[in-house]
């Protein structure tokens, strides 16, 4: 199972394929959809968001309903590209023409990929940085966890995220009675938090940094629970899903940290408040008595819930400006903008959801077989009957 995404920022669309998806998966252009409104939504998005209504369209390996086991293809519009056609063209300009078109980026943004980007292709215009570096890629991102979630949820198994900081403020109550209960109260909340006191003072604090024409960061988690025992492999350094995990949290835009479980609160424990004793019945086989390391041990699932944390820095773009070099002049400037997120760590943890589904998903058809749904479910069933007995 993998996919790429193709597509820029302000571009006519947004592109991914995917490969690897068994066959009679049932899978519907809503499904991606709801996924699609999830992270667009969040308290401290900006104008953008307002223009962009995304939807996806399946071009390809989905026919009346159901997966037949080919590439898919999912597309989904810039409603924004109709303002941007002469910048981003593919089209070489006609003469003349490039005193239309806005003048070039030559002003790098402190913590976004501006100055490296250009530096590294030689693009003297930061636009053909910027406009890949944008976290606009993250649509088709979630479009293709959306499928990840679809596999997951035909094989019992269930995603849920929150959000449990925002510039400082911090959840307080985060507990939750099942994963339907953690999915309907964070979606209550305009910053997709579970305690709804925080969530108020998470949202002051980003109307405070936006008026202070700041930006303000937080900590997201994504919790997976239904997880087989033994998803990933402590037998090779790449086959660790918990790595993986790490990985694909570190991928998302802006992302600077990752834990799983109690990850960093660890270090100050003793082994006996941290490794989650053994225990076993009848009717459910092994489990722990606590989820301390959240699902993984050797890398590899343990049964528990997964549980997965991301930080999440402050937005680069802002509207109180950092000083900068201008690489034509080589002059300091201070940076001056047009439009920028405020916020958007509760839209970021809808893409936590996806990329943890989509490796939680690979996971599971590499150790269950990738061809069709029935015969994973057969085999899943049987792995699940064993490590019950075993
Ligand atoms: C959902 C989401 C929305 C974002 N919105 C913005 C934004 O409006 N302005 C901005 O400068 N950065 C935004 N970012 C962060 C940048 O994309 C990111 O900082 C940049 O790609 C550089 O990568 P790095 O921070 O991982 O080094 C956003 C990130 C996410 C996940
Ligand atoms: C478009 C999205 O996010 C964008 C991510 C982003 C960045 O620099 O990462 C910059 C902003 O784009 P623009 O400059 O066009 O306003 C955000 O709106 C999106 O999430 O769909």
């Amino acid at each position: 199972m993998r996919y790429l995404t193709a597509g820029e920022s302000h571009g006519p669309q947004l592109t991914t394929i995917i490969e690897g998806i068994p066959a009679q998966l049932e899978l519907l252009a809503e499904d991606v959809n709801t996924e699609l409104k999830r992270r667009q939504g969040g308290y401290g998005r900006g104008r953008r968001m307002q223009i962009e209504k995304d939807q996806v369209q399946i071009t390809s390996g989905v026919r009346h309903g159901k997966t037949t086991g080919a590439p898919i293809a999912l597309v989904v519009e810039n409603k924004d590209w109709t303002h941007w056609t002469k910048v981003m063209g593919a089209e070489p300009l006609p003469e003349g023409a490039e005193k239309e078109v806005k003048r070039k980026i030559s002003r790098p943004r402190p913590g976004h990929a501006d100055l490296n980007g250009a530096i590294k292709y030689g693009h003297r215009d930061m636009r053909n940085v910027l406009e890949r570096s944008s976290a606009r890629e993250t649509t088709v991102r979630v479009a293709a966890g959306a499928v990840a979630k679809k596999i997951l949820s035909t094989f019992g198994m269930k995603v849920g995220g929150h959000v449990l900081e925002i510039g400082g403020v911090k959840a307080q109550h985060t507990q939750y009675q099942s994963i339907e209960d953690l999915q309907e109260r964070s979606e209550a909340s305009p910053v997709r938090c579970l305690d709804e006191e925080a969530s108020t003072a998470m949202m002051n604090k980003i109307d405070e940094a936006k008026q202070a024409g700041d930006s303000i960061g937080g900590i997201v988690e994504v919790v997976v629970t239904g997880a087989p025992i033994g998803l990933g492999s402590h037998v090779q350094y790449d086959r660790k899903l918990d790595a993986k995990l790490a990985a694909a949290i570190m991928s998302i835009n802006a992302f600077k940290g990752v834990e799983i479980g109690i990850g960093f609160e660890a270090a100050s424990k003793p082994g006996s408040e941290v490794h989650d004793e053994i225990t076993w019945n009848e009717e459910k086989g092994y489990s722990r008595k606590t989820n301390h390391l959240g699902g993984f041990e050797g890398g590899m699932t343990n049964g528990m819930p997964i549980v997965v944390r991301g930080v999440m820095k402050p937005i680069p773009t802002l509207y109180k400006p950092l000083q900068s070099i201008d690489i034509e002049s080589k002059e300091p400037f201070a940076a001056s903008i047009e439009r920028s997120d405020s916020c958007a760590v509760p839209a970021a943890s809808v893409v936590a959801e996806a990329v943890v589904a989509w490796e939680v998903a690979k996971a599971l058809l590499e150790t269950f077989g990738s061809d069709q749904v029935d015969v994973i479910k057969d085999n899943i069933e049987k792995h699940n009957d064993a490590a019950r007995k075993f």
